[in-house]
């Protein structure tokens, strides 16, 4: 199966969870996050909104603030394709951009450099077990996950981890994935 392919299948798993079981594991999800020392200890992370069928950030970035972190998000570059974070405070400072997705209103918020993040969430459509991953098909995550010096991490639904996918030169695997079945822990070679 191709990239276009195991895409389509993928989201049709996710457009066929019922509220009910997408709640249910969600909540999972979330507990097991709150738990992890990486999330304990992070001062600033880097995550993006998420959109319909994506696990829900939203709590997660408000919980982030509760506890007194900083939230990044990015703002993509559409000619080069890549993206910097910047830091908001409050779902104020996102607009609705390309592609149905939130981004920081530049003039309201400060860029985060690379460095600063202390734990970047990286979304993704599947995973396998050794923390590659297949996203929208931007590529943006792939050129800045390339001199990333900290902690990454992924959300996923059970239905999303798979045993093999097309890895390429330029795919770079994700430290950890927490899914609704546990945690995952991705050994780089
Ligand atoms: N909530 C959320 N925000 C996010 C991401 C995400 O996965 N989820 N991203 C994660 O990366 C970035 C945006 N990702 C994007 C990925 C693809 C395309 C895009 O234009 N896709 C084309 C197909 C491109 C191709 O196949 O070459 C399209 O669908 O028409 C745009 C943004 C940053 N923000
Ligand atoms: N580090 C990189 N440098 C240059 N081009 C890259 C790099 N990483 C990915 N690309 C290009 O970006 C495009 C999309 O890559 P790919 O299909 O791997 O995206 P993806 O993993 O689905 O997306 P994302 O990383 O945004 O989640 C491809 O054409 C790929 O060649």
């Amino acid at each position: 199966m191709n990239k276009k392919q195991l895409r389509q299948q993928i989201k049709q798993r996710l457009l066929h969870m019922t509220k009910e079981e997408r709640k249910k594991k969600e909540t999972i999800i979330h507990d097991i996050l709150f738990q992890q020392h990486l999330w304990q200890t992070a001062q600033v992370i880097g995550i993006t909104i998420s959109r319909q069928i994506e696990i829900d950030t939203k709590c997660i970035i408000e919980r982030a603030w509760q506890e007194g972190k900083k939230v990044a998000i990015p703002k993509c570059d559409v000619t080069t394709k890549q993206m910097t974070f910047r830091e908001i405070r409050s779902f104020q400072e996102t607009g609705r951009s390309f592609f149905d997705l939130y981004e920081p209103i530049v003039e309201e918020t400060r860029e985060v450099q690379k460095d600063e993040i202390e734990l970047l969430f990286v979304p993704g459509l599947a995973f396998v077990r050794k923390g590659y991953r297949l996203g929208y098909g931007g590529g943006y995550y792939d050129r800045y996950l390339v001199d990333f010096p900290n902690d990454t991490i992924s959300l996923a639904y059970d239905c999303q981890i798979v045993s093999t996918l097309p890895v390429e030169q330029h795919d770079i695997p994700v430290q950890m994935i927490i899914t609704n079945e546990g945690i995952v822990v991705c050994e780089n070679e």
